[in-house]
């Protein structure tokens, strides 16, 4: 899979994106411009204070909101300009985008295993072949011995190593991660960048955090600032 990805096309490329909610004098400009360019494999910080756009940056690249102006290219390809160019969001966001929240948001009824192996089962691949998929994530994330426990009963970090998992179960070339490790002690979440930068080599997967977290800003090569829906880059060594 990762051969077929280049280095010489970005895996995410904004230009000039903008969103604006509400219209009027209530108008708010959360995004004033964005340029941001993200290279098959790289793992890169957005960082800023509240209310500067982080989230509103990751929602338009996972086509959770529409932005207002701009353009967005996954792999080259356009997927906004001014308006969506792809026909079904939901497709996009299932089978290109991976998502880690804050929280894990396992399904609590579902083994460890089912909930890694939902998302190819409804991409189309057979129960099996899902299944075979999630072990070998949960292996590759030290989690296999878990694999058919229940959410309840594991702990925030294993929780949270299985919400990597999935993530990465369709093997999507973009994996936005919202503050994911905001809840974890210093070891766990040196643990779970740990795997995120590994999967990223090993994938060529391109990694967007947003993080607030000191313990972990020190670990990106790149990080863009987002103040006031505008976004600076910084290289660091
Ligand atoms: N649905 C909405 N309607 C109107 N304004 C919104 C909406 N969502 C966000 N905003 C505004 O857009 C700006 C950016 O918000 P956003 O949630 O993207 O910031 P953030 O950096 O993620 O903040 P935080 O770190 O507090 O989550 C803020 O001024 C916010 O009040």
């Amino acid at each position: 899979m990762s051969a077929t990805r280049s280095n010489d096309i970005p895996a995410i490329e904004l230009r000039g994106l903008c969103k604006r909610y509400g219209s009027g004098d209530t108008a708010v400009d959360a995004l004033k411009g964005v340029d941001m360019r993200i290279a098959p494999g790289e793992v890169v910080g957005l960082v800023g204070p509240s209310g500067s756009g982080k989230s509103t940056l990751l929602k338009s690249l996972g086509a959770v909101i529409d932005p207002t102006a701009g353009q967005m290219f996954l792999g080259g390809e356009a997927i906004f300009d001014g308006v969506w160019k792809v026909n079904d969001l939901r497709t996009l966001r299932r089978d290109r985008i991976g998502f880690v929240f804050q929280a894990p948001y396992l399904i609590p009824f579902l083994d460890v295993t089912d909930n890694v192996a939902l998302l190819p089962m409804l991409a189309g691949k057979s129960n099996r072949e899902a299944r075979r998929r999630a072990l070998e994530l949960l292996e590759a994330l030290d989690m296999g011995h878990r694999a058919k426990a229940n959410p309840s009963q594991l702990s925030g970090g294993e929780q949270q190593r299985v919400s990597i998992a999935r993530a990465l179960a369709n093997n999507p070339p973009i994996i936005l991660a919202d503050e994911p490790t905001a809840p974890l002690d210093s070891e766990r979440a040196l643990g779970v960048m740990g795997i995120l930068n590994a999967m990223a080599q090993q994938h060529q997967t391109a990694i967007i955090v947003v993080t607030h977290d000191e313990k972990i800003i020190p670990l990106f090569k790149r990080i863009y600032h987002i103040r006031d829906g505008k976004t600076y880059e910084e290289s660091v060594g």
